[in-house]
């Protein structure tokens, strides 16, 4: 309302009976005639992205005081950079191409110099006003309280033929922008799809491999995008999976970059080597992913070595399981310990819940109920060992391509790739990539033609848009009429004419005039009802449009489908190179599910060699530093040949070739020249680093040895240790249980003893002394047994009965006694010696 008045507010003017009649009147008008189309990033709606590179375009945000920018656009059809993606090389962004909508960009051509580009978009939630073919056009960009994006655009017209020419202008700006590029979405660990990147496609002329493997490729993914009746009639799952391994940096992702650029085809990124992906995340993925795309599963070994590790993990937690019981039973307690272990195990646990794909769980996600039709399934893996054979089952891996390192061939081809001629330059149209033209490859039919139809969808899916300053509101001509339809493209009609539209016939007056995003079906395709994209998180924007690309693709594709797929494989494989390709399995068998194609990297054709001639062009001198002047034809072939002689086969791969000749971009004469010397130093090089390595690894093998003795000795000193603690622990707890023993034995023995002595002139009993050991202890328990006569001193009073005593105990002494009894005073007799012995023996425990 505030839109619309602010509009009326300048016409109107000010206050007034007949004035403010009139206002009504030209408000209740305005209200009814308003038109607003939204749309939201968050849902599967196309119209949003078309919008915003549309309004990113427009001239008016760069003069207007309240814009936002970004240099990460969202939008597909602007380059950006992602930090996270791994996928594929690097792409060389076109400044020039994007000068047209990169509002900013730096002017500054200086060499070296990173340039930002901005974008300009509508700034959240403020109304921004644009002319558009003579209409005052109200953008609001605002954000929804789920977190999504929402874009409304609205107009005040008698009709909404407005709206729908700027959709349809969007669309067609979008998908010229799309047809050179191909967008990139990664998984994420919520199971759904993000869009990461767009790229430049890659031109299929610029990889190059052995002859044949390319070709075959991309004839097989061809006929299987064009092979979905065959399919269903037959009840055959619509899917067909590649398995590229092999050394790295061979072009196993490029390869797949420039299909995916030549079918037209979204990537769409899985590294199973990712920590959190489960086996229920990647069937929640695979389910996920549009009709027709590319799926890429990266480091499918990861699965497998997982698996493989957790089996073991597991096998080893059993064990440690059974210990930790055999411990708890012989023990008897310990259930703080078995406690904590538990606790531990269960932590563990937790862990490897977000790591938890299994073999099973992959497979199932290949070819189970869930898993998408359509899609074509390439997988990278650097390590064919790993892999389990469960894999080459049909519909899972049904093709396999070994890649190598360079071959000669390979040097050569990348060599006359890589450095400009001067036929090429001629014959370089303007606008069409170099690469196309002088890889040798180009000229097939398969790329060529499609690149050349490509490029005519790209020509007529823009045409020139009349001036909009002037145009005012025009009628649809039929094409877009039908386009509309066919997009499904519903605006609410304006009241006094809606049953006249031709456009829409069906919407009525009572249709709301605005209405929610998820209420435009613009899915270009009707496939696309099975399309389940699940809202991208932080406004990541849904897959692009298809539209033009898949009905172009299938215009490419309009002969009936190639029937047998190995057949048609086959056939591919044999017009590519009749010598270069090894079919394994039946190709001739009609097979429905044909059995794996198993392709080795070809041996190329060896070319007779001559003896290299030197090249008797006086070198040119480069005019830029960052390129080399474009060669003769001739000389350019004598130096790619002098180049491939000089490089060993297959020992290097086209990555590290690749490298090399970047050092010498402007050098191609010096990049021919030195390659032997680089290739001899590379191998030196590598030859030491393995010695390095070597050396590395039985210096650690001897420390680890060293450690692991000492270890041993460590433990073997503690236990010996910990054993002779424990014996004399034992020791002493014997020693203390006897003591109890003899003491006890000697507080019984006394309690039971017939005191033989009047106990009134004694004095108070003294308490045992502690028996010095075992044996002492022995004796006092065998004098336990007996009476204990206590001797006491001999007083001179008690002296003859004492006397009278000692005869009666020691009949045997009597000759002592008697003898005694004539001893002088102060002499004592032996046997009273013997009785003060024993008195003092006696008495000292008083003392
Ligand atoms: N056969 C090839 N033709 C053209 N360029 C190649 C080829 N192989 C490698 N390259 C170049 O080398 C770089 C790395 O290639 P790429 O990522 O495709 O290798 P890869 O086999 O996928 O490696 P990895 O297994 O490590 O992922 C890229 O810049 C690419 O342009």
């Amino acid at each position: 309302m505030d839109a619309i008045k602010s509009l009326v507010q300048p016409l109107v003017g000010g206050g007034g009976g007949v004035i403010d009649g009139m206002k009504l009147v030209v408000l209740g008008g305005t209200v009814e005639t308003a038109r607003r189309v939204s749309s939201s990033a968050c849902e599967e709606d196309y119209p949003y992205d078309w919008l915003m590179l549309w309004l990113s375009r427009r001239p008016e945000w760069q003069r207007s005081r309240e814009f936002d920018t970004t240099t990460r656009s969202t939008t597909p059809g602007f380059s950006s950079k992602v930090q996270d993606n791994s996928f594929g090389d690097e792409d060389f962004m076109d400044e020039s191409s994007a000068g047209s909508y990169w509002g900013l960009a730096d002017g500054d051509d200086a060499p070296g110099k990173v340039k930002t580009r901005v974008v300009f978009q509508p700034t959240f939630d403020m109304t921004h006003t644009i002319y558009y073919r003579g209409h005052w056009l109200r953008v609001k960009r605002s954000r929804k309280s789920d977190g999504c994006e929402q874009l409304s655009i609205s107009v005040v017209a008698r009709s909404n033929t407005i709206l729908k020419q700027l959709v349809l202008q969007a669309k067609k700006e979008y998908e010229a922008e799309a047809i050179h590029r191909i967008q990139i979405y990664f998984a994420d660990s919520h199971g759904s799809w993000r869009w990461t990147d767009s790229r430049h496609k890659r031109p299929m002329s610029s990889i190059v491999l052995n002859p044949g493997v390319k070709e075959m490729l991309l004839s097989d993914t061809k006929d299987f995008l064009g092979s979905e009746k065959w399919y269903a009639d037959r009840g055959i799952p619509f899917r067909r999976g590649y398995l590229l391994h092999g050394v790295p940096g061979s072009g196993k992702s490029s390869l797949i970059h420039a299909i995916a650029g030549e079918l037209m085809l979204d990537i769409y990124v899985v590294s199973l080597s990712s920590s959190w992906i489960s086996d229920s995340t990647l069937t929640t993925l695979m389910g996920r992913v549009p009709a027709r795309c590319i799926v890429l599963l990266e480091d499918l070994d990861a699965a497998f070595t997982r698996s493989v590790a957790r089996r073991d993990k597991d096998k080893k937690d059993k064990e440690d399981k059974d210990k930790d019981k055999e411990k708890k039973d012989s023990s008897g307690s310990g259930s703080g310990r078995g406690g904590s272990g538990g606790r531990r195990r269960r932590g563990d646990d937790s862990m490897s819940d977000t790591n938890t794909l299994s073999l099973s769980g992959l497979l199932n996600a290949l070819d189970g109920v869930a898993a998408a039709e359509g899609r074509i399934l390439f997988a990278t893996t650097n390590h064919l060992d790993r892999l389990d054979p469960a894999l080459s089952r049909p519909g899972r891996m049904d093709v396999w391509v070994e890649f190598k390192n360079a071959s000669k061939w390979q040097a050569e081809a990348l060599f006359r790739n890589f450095f400009p001629s001067v036929e090429d330059d001629e014959e370089v149209s303007p606008g069409s990539s170099r690469a196309s033209s002088t890889s040798p490859s180009s000229r097939t039919p398969s790329s060529a033609d499609s690149r050349s139809r490509s490029e005519s969808i790209s020509s007529m899916s823009m045409p020139p848009m009349p001036d909009e300053m002037e145009m005012g509101e025009m009628a649809l001509t039929k094409e877009e009429e039908e386009e509309l339809e066919k997009l499904g493209v519903v605006l609410p009609s304006p009241p006094s004419d809606a049953g006249s539209s031709p456009l829409n016939p069906s919407s009525s007056s009572g249709t709301p005039p605005s209405f929610p995003a998820s209420a435009m079906p613009f899915s270009p395709t009707s496939s696309s009802a099975t399309h389940a994209f699940p809202p991208t998180l932080s406004g990541g924007p849904p897959p692009p449009p298809r539209t033009s690309s898949t009905s172009s693709f299938s215009s490419w594709l309009s002969s009936p489908p190639q029937t047998p797929s190995v057949a048609s494989v086959t056939s591919a494989l044999w017009s590519a190179s009749s010598s270069a390709v090894e079919l394994l399995g039946g190709a001739q068998a009609p097979a429905p599910a044909p059995a794996p194609v198993r392709v080795q990297t070809p041996t190329p054709p060896t070319p007779e060699r001559t003896p290299t001639p030197t090249p008797t062009q006086p070198k040119p001198k480069p005019k830029h530093s960052h390129s080399a002047r474009p060669l003769s034809k001739e000389t350019l072939n004598i130096l790619a040949r002098k180049f491939a002689d000089a490089i060993p086969d297959e020992e290097f791969s086209v990555a590290a070739l690749q490298g090399y000749l970047l050092r010498n971009k402007s050098r191609p004469f010096e990049a021919a020249d030195e390659a032997g010397r680089w290739a001899e130093d590379e191998m030196d090089g590598r030859k030491r680093r393995e010695e390095r390595r070597k050396v590395r690894a039985e210096k650690e093998a001897t420390k680890k040895e060293a450690k692991e003795a000492k270890e041993k000795e460590e433990k073997a000193k503690k236990e010996a240790k910990e054993k002779e603690e424990k014996e004399k622990k034992e020791k002493e707890e014997r020693e203390a249980k006897e003591k109890e023993a003899a003491v006890a034995a000697a507080t019984a023995a006394a309690a039971t003893t017939p005191v033989s002595e009047t106990t009134a002139a004694s004095p108070p009993s003294p308490p045992p002394p502690p028996p010095p050991s075992s044996e002492p202890a022995a004796a006092a328990a065998t004098a336990a047994a007996e009476p204990v006569v206590v001797s006491l001193p001999e007083s001179p009073a008690s002296s003859s009965s004492s006397s009278s005593s000692d005869s009666e105990d020691s009949s045997d002494s009597d000759d002592d006694d008697s003898d005694e009894e004539n001893l002088p005073p102060g002499v004592r007799s032996r046997a009273e010696r013997a009785r003060g012995a024993d008195w003092n023996a006696v008495g000292s425990g008083w003392n």
